[in-house]
């Protein structure tokens, strides 16, 4: 079966509860998920997932990246994360692997575009295959909130606590599926691309 790691850093949340629906969305493909988080910088851990572990990352065919955005940036456990994958870099075992973002900002305008579009970064120089959404899919005109064609997002709101929005659900369980259909494509198309 095609396995996806679903991976995030989440101090309130927010980003959980995204990386929820895109799971949803990864089953629904017919693939297997797996929900990881990452600790926080002092190495406490406040999520309801279990803690990621190193060897996981070799048993996945797809991945799905989180983070709540942090003045216009990836949170620091995710960058610390990627800062660690340089033997992964080096033997290039995750080139070819399909990848999605997703992140949760407080304010509408607070940077979740922008954080997305940065967190693809590590993705190209990994050679992996940035998934994003297209606007076939409805909700994506109808979006007050959460939801870009970089990734799946939500706005937490001030105090954190603005209900995931419908519209921002659908997204992110529309990028799991896509995701998912696209690590199977690859995994049953075997070594093809260069
Ligand atoms: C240090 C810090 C910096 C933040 N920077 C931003 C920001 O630039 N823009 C924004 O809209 N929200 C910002 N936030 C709010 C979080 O992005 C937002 O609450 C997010 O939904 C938290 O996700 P979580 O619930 O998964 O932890 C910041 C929060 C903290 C603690």
């Amino acid at each position: 079966m095609t396995r996806i790691l679903v991976l995030y850093y989440s101090r309130h949340g927010a980003v959980a509860e995204l990386a929820d629906q895109i799971a949803l969305g990864i089953v629904k493909a017919g693939a297997e998920a797996t929900i990881r988080a990452l600790p926080a910088a002092d190495g406490s851990q406040s999520t309801r997932h279990p803690l990621f572990q190193p060897d996981e990352l070799q048993l996945a065919d797809g991945f799905a990246f989180g983070s709540p955005v942090r003045f216009g940036l990836m949170a620091a456990p995710l960058k610390q994360f990627w800062d660690s994958t340089g033997t992964e870099w080096i033997k290039g075992s995750l080139i070819n692997k399909p990848a999605a973002v997703f992140s949760s900002s407080g304010s509408l305008h607070g940077g979740n575009e922008a954080t997305l579009l940065g967190m693809l970064l590590p993705l190209l120089h990994h050679g992996m295959l940035p998934v994003g959404l297209p606007y076939s899919e409805p909700a994506l005109h109808q979006t007050q909130g959460g939801g870009s064609p970089y990734g799946a997002s939500q706005v937490s709101g001030l105090s954190g606590d603005r209900p995931l929005a419908k519209e921002a659900a659908e997204l992110a369980v529309a990028l799991g599926k896509r995701l998912a259909t696209m690590a199977q494509i690859l995994k049953q198309a075997g070594n093809v691309l260069p």
